[in-house]
């Protein structure tokens, strides 16, 4: 597969990066031939980011996204292998199964050591080449370049939290992965919404966060974990028939504002001395 097949790189000149590694649904035909079903293998994509952020290149900021399914390689995992969560349930670099649990491949299928290496290098590799590739041109043409991780997921899902999600969830590894400022100044846009919103809950921030966040030498890293139902329907019972549901341009109008204002507070943070 070509990389413009399925990376796909805008690029602008504002000190902001807008990374979105899970919206993609590609599956290599050798690789569904052994998953149990199509659904299920794409059954926890971040659906329909990339028109939710659509605005985003409009603002100046440069956008990341991978077409190809985290049922494929997950490029928000540690490419070594190591868990997120250790001790916690949650999905790996290459998963088995799904948030649910559900098995991805038929019996014997899950892939090997050999396999994985071979999809790190088609998928996860340019992925990261590309992302690294951007932040460095921006930090050394602003100094300071906000790196935003975009995520979506349904707001019930027993196996990795407890009730309903917050509407925002904002991950900066504890604090870690960018000055406390930004932090701050995401929360204060999330918050004018009135919605509900948490910092460092149950998403604390994937490995993009964790690795590029690196106040230190100017890439100021923050994850936002949205619940679906502000943009989506979200079906009580997930099935081939409901799920996924169709992106509803009214319904994520407002919060679409807010993504905007909370961008926007990324780029004033950028451009602060
Ligand atoms: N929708 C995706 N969620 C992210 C969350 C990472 C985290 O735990 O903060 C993921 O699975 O990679």
């Amino acid at each position: 597969m070509n990389q413009t097949d399925w990376l796909h790189v805008t690029r602008r000149e504002a000190p902001l990066v807008v990374s979105i590694p899970h919206a993609g649904t590609i599956i290599p035909a050798d690789i569904e031939a052994r998953l149990v079903s199509r659904w299920l293998a794409r059954k926890d994509a971040d659906w329909w980011l990339e028109q939710l952020y659509a605005f985003a290149d409009g603002l100046g900021a440069t956008v990341v996204r991978t077409g190809v399914s985290r049922t494929v390689i997950d490029v928000n995992r540690d490419p070594s292998g190591v868990s997120l969560y250790p001790g916690q349930a949650t999905t790996g670099l290459c998963p088995v199964d799904t948030f649910d649990g559900e098995p991805l491949y038929r019996p014997s299928q899950d892939p090997d050591a050999a396999e994985i290496a071979a999809r790190r290098a088609s998928f996860f590799d340019p992925y990261h080449a590309s992302l690294q590739a951007e932040l460095d041109r921006l930090v050394a043409r602003h100094g300071k370049v906000v790196l935003y991780d975009a995520h979506s997921i349904r707001s019930r899902a027993p196996r990795l939290f407890d009730g309903e999600l917050p509407q925002f969830n904002i991950g900066t590894n504890s604090g870690a992965a960018c000055d406390p400022g930004l932090t701050r100044a995401v929360e204060a846009a999330c918050d004018a919404t009135g919605l509900s919103r948490v910092t460092n809950g149950r998403f604390k921030g994937g490995w993009i966060t964790r690795h590029y966040g690196q106040p230190e030498r100017g890439v100021h890293a923050v994850q936002m974990e949205l619940a679906c139902h502000g943009y989506i329907d979200e079906p009580a019972e997930l099935t081939p028939d409901t799920w996924p549901t169709p992106f509803q341009v009214t319904r994520a109008a407002p919060l679409r504002t807010a993504l905007a204002d909370v961008l926007k507070a990324c780029l004033a943070f950028a451009n602060s001395a």
